[in-house]
């Protein structure tokens, strides 16, 4: 009976992610002749920290497959599909390396995907529920990436990410549903600002219209959630990704240049004019000092570290010693495997730290991390605009998770 989840085969190949780049995706089958597959999504501001993605120089992702198909395959050949973590560690000891640059992180991740998808099928279960059993019951509020500048854009917007975040509602139906209402009327806004071609979208699927502050950005959003009428109950949030604009010791935005410390007034005094309860890698990746002294400052937002952390227990430790953040940005990718993945999101719970489960900016259509954020019933999930197959796909699954499940929506300030 047993032998029935023995993993009979692990095969990689390459696929295309959303931002027309080539990626991993790989196979899991097992005795039982079931299959699911797992994709590496990629980023274009990485954390200097992450886990190595192996590519070679003209971008193909071959390094990796021949990793899943040479090595990963030989080693997991037989192993139960349900050890998810006797799968990760075996993978993990097989690479052998503090970043994962033998194997690739790429490689690791699709396949770690893979193995969970997989032992659910065979299951017959929802991942969500063969992940988080009878523990799983809310869905997560989205930040939902409607406004895009910085790597992710062909604006002068230093900022790249403007967050809208549907707190007060009763279920997650309605709160994307209205979010839906603001990104049209943005779009609507933009078109008779600036003109039609304007409201060409960012790598996320949010606009990326032709301004260059911070605040021109958010009064634009603003004014779409208040013409809306959501101004009591959509708020916003910002991903600085402030490494990217950080240029020998200072922060080249707005047209100047700031010293790390204007940089905290910069953010209290935006964070004064606008209702901003999340505000993402404020500062520099190396500056654990800075983001407590803003969170501290800024009792409403929600400060929150991905590039500071880049999903690693190591810095998360450092990060809860200096109390330098109340939010934390979950990627699977960064860390390379599932069971890491898992033991980051409890050392965040266990200190009251607020979950971001989240995409890359370069994804494919797997909607994985949606079951994942319901499983671990994560605060929130980052996955984009709501718009574009590769961004729509999680929507979508977490609308029929909620429509097939008793899950609450809630307040999660
Ligand atoms: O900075 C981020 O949070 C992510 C996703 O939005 O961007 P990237 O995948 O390019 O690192
Ligand atoms: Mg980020």
């Amino acid at each position: 009976m047993s032998d029935e989840f023995a993993i009979k085969k692990v095969k990689g190949m390459e696929i295309i992610d959303s931002r027309g780049n080539r990626t991993i995706r790989t196979f899991v089958t097992i005795e039982k002749g079931i299959s699911s597959f797992g994709d590496a999504p990629a980023g274009a501001s990485k954390g200097s920290r992450e886990a190595l993605e192996l590519r070679d120089s003209k971008g193909s992702v071959k390094p990796a497959v021949d990793a899943v198909n040479n090595y990963i395959s030989t080693a997991l050949s037989g192993l139960d599909v349900r050890r998810q973590r006797e799968i990760d560690l075996t993978m993990i000891k097989l690479d052998g390396t503090e970043n994962k640059s033998k194997l690739g992180a790429n490689a690791m991740i699709s396949t770690s995907i893979a193995i969970a998808k997989t032992a659910a099928l065979g299951l017959g279960m929802d991942i969500f529920n063969y992940i988080g059993g009878g523990r799983s019951h809310s869905i997560p509020i989205p930040l939902l990436n409607i406004l895009n500048g910085g790597l992710h854009a062909g604006n002068s917007l230093k900022i790249q990410e403007f967050l809208i975040i549907p707190v007060n509602f009763d279920k997650f139906s309605e709160a994307l549903f209205a979010a839906l209402d603001v990104y049209k009327t943005l779009k609507n806004l933009i078109t008779e600002r600036f003109g039609k071609i304007y409201t060409a979208l960012g790598d996320e699927g949010g606009v990326a219209p032709p301004l260059e502050k911070t605040e021109d950005a958010l009064d634009l959003v603003y004014t779409a959630i208040k013409n809306s009428g959501y101004e009591d109950k959509i708020f916003l949030g910002m991903d600085a990704a402030a490494s990217d604009f950080y240029v020998d010791g200072e922060y080249e935005i707005d047209g100047s240049k700031k010293s790390p410390d204007d940089m905290i007034e910069y953010y209290a005094n935006l964070a004064n004019q606008y209702p901003i309860i999340y505000l993402e890698d404020p500062f520099d990746e190396n500056d654990f000092k800075r983001f407590s002294i803003l969170q501290s400052k800024l009792k409403n937002t929600i400060v929150t570290g991905d590039d500071l952390y880049t999903t690693n227990v190591k810095y998360l430790k450092k990060g809860i010693e200096e109390k330098s953040t109340k939010g934390v940005i979950v990627k699977p990718n960064q860390i390379g495997t599932l069971t890491e993945t898992f033991q980051f999101f409890d050392l965040a719970r266990e200190n009251s730290i607020k979950t971001i489960i989240s995409h890359r900016s370069g994804e494919t259509e797997d909607n994985f991390i949606a079951d994942l954020a319901v499983a671990l019933n994560s605060d929130f999930i980052k996955t984009g605009a709501p718009a574009r197959g590769e961004r729509t796909s999680k929507y979508n699954r977490l609308l029929e998770i909620e429509n097939n499940y008793c899950l609450e929506y809630k307040n999660k300030l």
